[in-house]
């Protein structure tokens, strides 16, 4: 039996930057994944959904400018936008391997479960790990409702050949936000039907419903209030029932997509092997990343679920957790001021507080918040979606909160999130001087 200092489950961002500090440190490490490596942002998540979001940017753009000095249509051709996208994810598991080699992280295929305490058994082969970190990322919401096998997931629709006609969301968050907005562009209907009062209830609901427009004017048919109750199969077609406020309705789409959500990876695990606590299938892990109940297990990224299910988090909760494997329990992760885009178009994007949040702590809130697609920013792209939220406390003049949608709000957003994490003032940003004319340039105006 192979003993390492470190056993990783996962080869997504949180295993691959915990597995290289812990490495870097001098200390024998193994990861095991039974997917291709690369996890879920580079091969199934963040990466390739921004590619296919390229080609939706440039119909889009190219849509909007017309009559303003650009005449003709352009089209998506999916099959040669998935292969472009292909051009990035295939090498990645490949790569990912070779780096893991080159830094000498041995690196094991199959499904870890634990078999012990400290054993974590992968096909044939069964491992004794000093220490043992779960970055085991996410896996879609199981749905109880019948016909939920006919679900398609995200990963998949990233790799249809063809983009069927009519497709139904099922959720109404990020996936189905971002999806519709692509398949829309290149052609399809799309249906979102929505269980929560709104769409996208991570980002404020003001800021939202500017951005609900769009959803209208490229024809994504928006249901809230609509539970999906079951999908049945009828010769080619599906049809989705849902409940609705006015009763039970049915949508006959020809792809029905898994967008209700996703929880952590972490049912295959066999965690009372090894005497790790679960409950409600998320692991019990103290303020350092650590498992409550098996001192020796360690927690990160969406599989640990204490941030944000975002890759930068991801990334983030390796370095704290890698920290505390190394120098023995030092850091407590932060997650003030992680910034979060749905990369609709235009963009929407939030950081910091909620305006709620915000009214609870600060003693005296300022808001302030405009739908301003007349500012030259929108303008001079042709976007007519413009609008921002910011949210300051009013005694230390710092920024608690920043809600953004728009052109370059995606980049835009980032620099709230320098300013939230490192508690710069109200002054700060007014007295720094952005390259104009950029998006930043607004923020002065926004404050
Ligand atoms: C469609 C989509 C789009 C997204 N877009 C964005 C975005 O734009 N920006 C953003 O910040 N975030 C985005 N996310 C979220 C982001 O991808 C995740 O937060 C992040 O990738 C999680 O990284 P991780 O390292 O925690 O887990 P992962 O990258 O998921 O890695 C976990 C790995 O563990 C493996 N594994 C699981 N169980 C076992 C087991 N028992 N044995 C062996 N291996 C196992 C899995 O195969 C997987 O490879 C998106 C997610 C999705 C689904
Ligand atoms: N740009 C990004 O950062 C990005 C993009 C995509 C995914 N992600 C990550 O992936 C995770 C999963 O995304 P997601 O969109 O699946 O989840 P989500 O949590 O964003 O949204 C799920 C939605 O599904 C709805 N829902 C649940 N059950 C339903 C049902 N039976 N019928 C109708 N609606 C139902 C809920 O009301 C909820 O609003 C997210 O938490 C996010 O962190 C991030």
């Amino acid at each position: 039996m192979n003993t390492y200092d470190l056993i990783v489950i996962g080869s997504g961002t949180a295993a691959q930057v915990a597995a290289s500090r812990v490495r870097k440190a001098g200390r024998s490490v193994a990861v095991i994944d039974h997917r291709p490596f690369g996890g879920t942002c580079a091969l199934r998540g963040c990466d390739p959904k921004k590619m296919l979001v390229s080609g939706a940017e440039a119909v889009d753009f190219a849509r909007r400018m017309r009559d303003h000095g650009v005449s003709g249509d352009l089209h998506i051709d999916w099959k040669d936008l998935i292969a472009f996208k292909r051009t990035f994810t295939d090498p990645v598991p490949r790569k990912r391997e070779e780096n893991f080699e080159s830094q000498g992280i041995d690196a094991f295929h199959g499904l870890a479960r634990f078999t012990g305490p400290d054993r974590v058994a992968v096909g044939d082969h069964t491992l004794r790990g000093r220490q043992v970190l779960i970055a085991t990322g996410p896996r879609p919401a199981v749905l109880d409702f019948a016909g939920a096998s006919h679900l398609t997931t995200s990963d998949v629709f990233m790799e249809l050949d063809q983009l069927p006609g009519r497709i139904v969301m099922v959720g109404g968050g990020y996936i189905a936000a971002e999806f519709s907005h692509i398949a829309a562009r290149a052609g399809a209907r799309v249906t979102v039907l929505q269980r929560a009062a709104r769409m996208l209830p991570a980002f404020d609901s003001e800021v939202v419903g500017w951005l609900m427009e769009r959803f209208t004017e490229i024809g994504v048919d928006v249901r809230i209030g609509n539970a999906v109750t079951a999908i049945e199969r009828s010769g080619n077609d599906y049809r989705v029932r849902a409940l609705t406020p006015q009763g039970e309705a049915i949508v006959t789409a020809d792809l029905v997509v898994h967008a209700a959500g996703r929880r952590p990876d972490v049912t295959e695990l066999d965690l009372s092997a090894a005497n790790v606590a679960v409950a409600n299938g998320k692991l019990q892990l103290n303020d350092f990343l650590q498992s409550v109940s098996n001192p020796i297990v360690y927690a990160a990224g969406d599989a640990a679920a204490r941030g944000p299910p975002l890759t930068p988090v991801s990334s983030y909760d390796a370095k704290v957790a890698a920290g505390n494997i190394l120098e023995g329990n030092r850091y407590k992760p932060d997650y003030r001021g992680v910034p979060s885009v749905a990369f609709t178009l235009p963009p929407i994007a939030a950081v910091g507080l909620s305006e709620s949040a915000a009214r609870v702590q600060a003693s005296k809130l300022r808001v302030k918040s405009a739908s301003v697609p007349n500012w030259y920013t929108a303008r001079r792209v042709a976007e007519s979606i413009y609008g921002y939220k910011t949210l300051v406390d009013e005694g230390s003049g710092r920024i608690l909160g920043a809600h953004l949608v728009g052109p370059y709000a995606d980049e835009v957003i980032n620099l709230f999130a320098l300013a939230i994490r490192h508690d710069l003032t109200v002054e700060d940003l007014k007295s720094t001087m952005f390259a104009y004319p950029t998006g930043a340039s607004d923020i002065g105006s926004m404050l």
